[in-house]
């Protein structure tokens, strides 16, 4: 459980708002991890120790690990249990349906007891609506990560499309601040559409936002600190492919590593500039 303070202390004190995500595709790890009985918890288990000073989030995606079935369980479940608890631990599943629904997409990710994991966080689509959301927030402590602008091509179908309130992810984030406070509730905004982020924060002014699309996608950092970052910094920036195959040889932890702290040294910077340390 880590609380909107702790995680305002951890990025102050390791100069970073970066959270590295967890895609592991078992067809793109090095060959030698083979060898080991689980390659896919081997690979995270190198890519989090090389990782671990530079970041204050890890975000597996759980596509990526429900598609090989038991196995693919058992890695996240292991790597959940590997990573460290002074970080902000997000599954990213995008989760959405009736309440008694979420209940269990919540007990499986949330409720150690029942399924062995316990996130600190959950990425959920708002479509559905309050109902589907608050069973995620009946957890204490536990944050929802609710889909507002996305990264992709296709956010132009739905998300800005006109209502009463503005556009529909405008008022996906009105409506679900009514829900929850800043303590709980943070926003997913790619990095693609950083020109948005002065808009997004009149609507969110306080609120964290979980930002994807740096590296592999080809979002800006320094746009997305320009326009959205606050005097709690309130970003946390994702990124996955870019810091997790850096190398596809021996040296992928340590060419993770390096791709780690190229963009903590940016966010070091942006953190200076904006006076936060
Ligand atoms: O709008 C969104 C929402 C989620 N994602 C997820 O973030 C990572 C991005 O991976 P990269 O390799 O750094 O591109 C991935 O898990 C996506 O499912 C997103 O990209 N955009």
């Amino acid at each position: 459980m880590i609380s909107r303070k702790q995680l305002i202390e951890q990025i102050k004190q390791k100069k970073s708002f970066l959270c590295v995500g967890l895609d592991t595709d078992i067809e793109k790890i090095p060959a030698f991890l083979k060898e080991y009985p689980d390659p896919v918890f081997e690979f995270n288990k190198r890519i989090i120790d090389a990782t671990q000073d530079l970041c204050i989030s890890y975000k597996p995606n759980a596509a990526f690990y429900e598609a090989r079935g038991i196995k693919g369980l058992q890695s996240l479940i292991d790597t959940w249990k590997y990573l460290p608890q002074d970080c902000l631990n997000i599954i990213d599943a995008k989760r959405g349906d009736i309440g008694n629904t979420s209940d269990m997409y919540a007990k499986a990710f949330f409720n150690e007891d029942a399924s062995g994991m316990s996130f600190d966080a959950i990425t959920v689509s708002p479509y559905m609506g309050q109902d589907t959301v608050n069973s995620y927030l009946s957890y204490p402590g536990k944050w929802v990560i609710l889909l507002a602008l996305t990264s992709s091509a296709g956010s132009k179908d739905f998300q800005y499309l006109e209502t009463n309130q503005g556009f529909l992810y405008e008022t996906v984030i009105q409506k679900a601040n009514t829900w929850a406070g800043a303590d709980r509730m943070m926003f997913v905004v790619g990095a693609t559409k950083s020109t948005e982020f002065t808009n997004i924060r009149k609507f969110a002014p306080d609120n964290f936002l979980l930002v994807p699309g740096v590296g592999a996608q080809g979002g800006n950092l320094e746009e997305v600190c320009r326009y959205g970052m606050t005097k709690d910094c309130g970003l946390i920036v994702n990124a996955s492919r870019s810091i997790i195959y850096a190398s596809n040889g021996k040296d992928f932890a340590e060419a993770a590593g390096a791709e780690a702290l190229k963009i903590q040294l940016q966010m070091e910077n942006e953190l200076e500039k904006a006076g936060i340390i």
